[in-house]
């Protein structure tokens, strides 16, 4: 089973009047198979985090480990997604999700082959063709997707994907993310502001707290396991456990944002 494990890592900037500690002692373990869902508001140190187990960065303290080695730059083994979809708008839709397989040397044929298998997982197959000029906002994030998981990584991190979406197209992506989870068995890392998407697609949760970036809450989640069963994703989210969670959490990060501008 693949591991991706973050040992008490900080991280520190040079900020205008001194260092900005954006992160502080934070640990985590995603395992193929888990979700874990970093939640927080802005400035929390959730991209920090991401990049650090991206590889993009390197703790100032603690360490990083892909599959018990230490992480010391992006490898094939973490597929990264943002928010900003960053294809390749001169390439049409299946270039682009077979971008990385050339990179990496994959015959044309297997390219093509692989492109079009994930192509149909996330419902694009009949886009192939397609300029990313003819795509939808969604669309383009379905393509980002494919992309990352065309080169078959052990982990997904996934910042804030599905941020920039209409609410019936986040709707429709949080069912996508738990479908290729389901499908694929990958570790997912994801960062969102939403507490419902949280709640829906996390197996676990992490709430972070600014000044400086720490977990301050961690819980172990059941709904999107409940999805993979079978159940609809408006069965889940109108259930009166979801929606108990969901305002307790609410009434906690409230509590906390009021905590720290007291502090502040
Ligand atoms: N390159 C940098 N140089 C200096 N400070 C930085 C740098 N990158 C981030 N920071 C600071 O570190 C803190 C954490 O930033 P980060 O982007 O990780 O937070 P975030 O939770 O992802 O925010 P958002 O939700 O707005 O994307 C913030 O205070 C930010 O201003």
């Amino acid at each position: 089973m693949a591991s991706l494990i973050v040992e008490n890592a900080g991280v520190s900037y040079a900020g205008p009047s001194g260092p900005v500690q954006a992160l502080d002692r934070v640990s985590l373990e995603l395992r193929s198979g888990e979700i874990v869902v970093a939640l927080g508001p802005s400035g929390c140190g959730k991209s920090t985090l991401l990049g650090l187990m991206a590889g993009f960065q390197t703790p100032s303290q603690g360490r990083v480990l892909a599959n018990g080695r230490p992480v010391r730059g992006p490898g094939a083994d973490r597929g990264v997604v943002f928010q900003d979809d960053a294809l390749m708008p001169w390439l049409n839709a299946e270039d682009n999700v077979a971008f990385g397989l050339r990179l990496r040397g994959v015959s044309r044929e297997q390219r093509r082959s692989e492109a079009r298998r994930m192509l149909s997982w996330v419902g694009l197959e009949a886009f192939a063709g397609h300029a990313l000029s003819q795509m939808s906002g969604g669309m383009r994030q379905r393509l980002g997707l494919a992309r990352a998981l065309a080169a078959d990584p052990d982990f997904l991190l996934l910042d804030e994907p599905l941020g920039a979406l209409d609410a019936l197209t986040r709707e429709k992506m949080q069912s996508l993310i738990l479908s290729l989870w389901q499908r694929s068995g990958k570790g997912i890392f994801l960062i969102t502001h939403s507490i419902e998407e949280a709640l829906f697609l996390g197996t676990e949760l992490l709430v972070l707290t600014p000044r400086p970036g720490r977990i301050a809450l961690r819980q172990k989640l059941g709904f999107a396991q409940r999805y993979a069963a079978g159940e609809s994703a408006r069965s889940i989210k109108a259930d009166p456990a979801f929606i108990a969670m969901r305002e307790h959490l609410l009434d906690w990060i409230f509590r906390a944002e009021e905590a720290d501008h007291a502090a502040a």
